[in-house]
């Protein structure tokens, strides 16, 4: 069966997926699938649940080698240097890895330690600045995912693969985003969520797996 192609192929594309396929047991979640982007775009992985949004972002960010096919960046495959491709890529999971005993400005070091950037400022991105000393074990389940958000906002990193990013945000927190992702794209990064519900995304393409 064939799913088809995600968007066509323009010439200056960074990430390109050809032909992925990938099966769960003997179960083929997609195949035939082709991913391409340019630098500044946009694209939302929509469908039903277990359609296989969260799969195809586990393998674009190199966590799960698809059955068939290739993920490439600037031509090379991301297989060749796994260690390469994790720095360039900020991805976001369901899970919210926070350390619940340290506070939420320790929680942030621990990213910035490993990619640069100030955390009073990414905590402020996300509007959880007041909440910098507070253990983490305390913040309800929108505040922790901010949390996790904020990690975005710390350095520049060319892609990001964004597992339903705004799950259990207020529409204050989820109107936070759109300046972050602006930046993000107009320095020439790349974002691709799955989700559920519309993101504040100017333009994004749409890709309903
Ligand atoms: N480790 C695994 N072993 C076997 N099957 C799996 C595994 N992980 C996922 N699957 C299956 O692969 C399919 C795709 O799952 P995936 O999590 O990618 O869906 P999704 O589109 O992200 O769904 P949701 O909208 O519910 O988050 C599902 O049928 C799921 O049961």
């Amino acid at each position: 069966m064939e799913w088809g192609t995600v968007l066509p192929d323009p010439a200056d594309a960074v990430l390109m997926a050809r032909n992925l396929a990938c099966l769960r047991g003997e179960r083929a979640v997609f195949a035939g699938l082709d991913v391409s982007l340019a630098q500044g775009s946009a694209l939302l992985l929509t469908g039903a649940n277990g359609a296989g949004k969260s799969t195809l972002l586990r393998i674009l960010a190199g966590l799960l080698r698809p059955a068939e096919g290739a993920v490439l960046w600037q031509g090379e495959d991301i297989a060749a240097d796994p260690a390469a491709h994790a720095r360039r890529l900020r991805y976001l999971s369901h899970q919210d890895a926070l350390k619940p005993a340290l506070t939420v400005a320790e929680n942030l070091a621990f990213f910035a330690a490993l990619w640069g950037g100030a955390v009073a400022g990414a905590l402020d991105a996300v509007g959880l600045a007041p909440l910098a000393d507070l253990p983490a074990r305390v913040l309800s389940s929108g505040q922790r995912r901010r949390l996790a958000l904020a990690r975005l906002a710390l350095a520049p990193a060319p892609l990001w693969l964004l597992d339903e990013p705004t799950t259990g945000l207020d529409a204050a927190s989820v109107e936070r985003l759109r300046p972050l992702l602006a930046a993000h794209r107009a320095a020439g990064g790349i974002v691709i969520a799955a989700t559920h519900i519309p993101l504040p995304l100017a333009d994004a393409q749409e890709f309903r797996l």
